[in-house]
């Protein structure tokens, strides 16, 4: 795996990220990178994560085993076209494309369809940019892999490889099952979330008030709205059936919901807000992972220098393998809140009693 020719086009978060864990976390030297604006390409020249830059396709490209395409999702298919008559017949041409329906039936649709396998890193950030990236932004996130009709076993395979080394976890799904999932929970919370954020820009006071009251809950539910309009523009129009069909689902449920408070109707409206609550309560419970458990405890912390590396420490102390650290962005000034993800139900258990002895707040999740 390790002496691969790998070519990642679209050097930005994911691609920035997807090239340093082949680089760090795989062992991959040869990397080529792709990218419509020279900024990325010096920085990851600089930080020695890649072999070489460019903005235009070359024959270093051509002669990858690896093609990574991480544009936006609708130039992933133009650049198929550019690339396939060019790429050896065994490179593995693969995407991170947020929607998996329309790329794979356009392959399934070629004549002559390179050698295709569709991904999508469920992990990223509202951030954008190589600079932006990380890593181990892949750490314990799922993985889907999408088959196309000319996906060989051997390319499985080494796709699952290369995802599992860079420490995330493959799941494969067929591309309709994975376009109506994120639809749910990634396309129409977004459409959401920016929804939200225009709706106070036009009821706003022109001082600016709401703005400045919006707290924690506000800006919890808005954080996505920051994300790249160009890749969520694309990522609207690629699945934009699945999409509407979602909304129209939406809307029903807020007629519902106004038809309940209108009426006054109290027990419509406490059981709409119990049936959210109990059902997001189950999200993060290790019962029921659909592909594998999670462990999490949430410890609130202040924003301190060293922090983090205390906490590590005092659970290291007391030999509790930590599998991952993330501080969640839903607190504002100084409060911090930190989740622990950790192997196994022991040392979620210690973890917690530890924790609390040590004082502070933890809560398993
Ligand atoms: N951001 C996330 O949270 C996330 C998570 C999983 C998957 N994805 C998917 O990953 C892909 C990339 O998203 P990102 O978050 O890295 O965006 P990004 O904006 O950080 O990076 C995209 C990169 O592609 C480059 N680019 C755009 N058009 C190009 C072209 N025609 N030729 C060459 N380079 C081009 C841009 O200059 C940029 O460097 C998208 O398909 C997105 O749907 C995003
Ligand atoms: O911003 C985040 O936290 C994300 O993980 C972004 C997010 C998502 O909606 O979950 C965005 C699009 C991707 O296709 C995958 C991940």
């Amino acid at each position: 795996m390790v002496d691969k020719k790998v070519t990642i086009i679209g050097l930005g978060l994911i691609g920035g990220s997807l090239a340093r864990a082949l680089k760090e976390r795989v062992g991959i030297t040869d990397i080529t990178a792709i990218n419509r604006s020279s900024r990325s390409i010096d920085a990851a020249l600089k930080d020695r994560t890649i072999s070489r830059g460019s903005s235009e396709l070359n024959q270093h490209v051509y002669d990858s085993d690896i093609i990574f395409i991480c544009t936006p999702v609708r130039r992933a298919i133009e650049y198929i076209e550019l690339l396939k008559e060019k790429i050896k017949p065994d490179c593995i041409l693969t995407d991170v494309g947020s929607t998996k329906s329309e790329i794979i039936s356009y392959i399934n649709k070629m004549d002559n369809p390179p050698l295709f396998i569709g991904g999508h890193p469920m992990a990223g950030s509202e951030n954008t940019g190589y600079e932006a990236g990380f890593t181990h932004l892949f750490e314990n996130a799922f993985y889907v892999l999408t088959p196309s009709k000319t996906t060989t076993d051997y390319s499985m395979n080494l796709m699952t490889g290369i995802v599992e080394k860079i420490g995330a976890i493959p799941v494969k799904i067929r591309a309709d099952e994975h376009d109506k999932a994120t639809g749910c929970i990634s396309h129409v919370p977004h459409i959401i979330a920016s929804t939200l954020v225009n709706m106070v820009r036009f009821m706003d006071s022109e001082d600016g008030k709401m703005k400045l009251l919006a707290a924690g809950g506000f800006k919890d539910i808005t954080r996505i709205a920051s994300s790249s309009p160009e890749m969520w523009e694309n990522i609207v129009l690629s699945n934009k059936e699945q999409i509407g069909g979602i909304l129209d689902f939406y809307v029903e449920i807020l007629k519902k919901f106004k038809t309940s408070m209108e009426n006054d109707d109290s027990q419509a409206i406490l059981e709409f807000f119990k049936s959210a609550k109990d059902y997001r309560d189950t999200f993060s419970s290790h019962k029921r992972g659909l592909f594998t458990p999670e462990y999490d405890i949430l410890v609130d912390i202040i924003d301190e220098p060293g922090i983090l590396g205390e906490i590590a420490t005092l659970l290291g102390h007391n030999k509790i393998n930590i599998k991952n650290m993330n501080v969640l962005n839903n607190r504002e000034f100084q409060q911090g809140c930190l989740k622990v993800t950790l192997p196994d139900p022991e040392s979620l258990d210690v973890a917690h009693k530890v924790l609390i002895e040590n004082g502070y707040k933890a809560t398993c999740i």
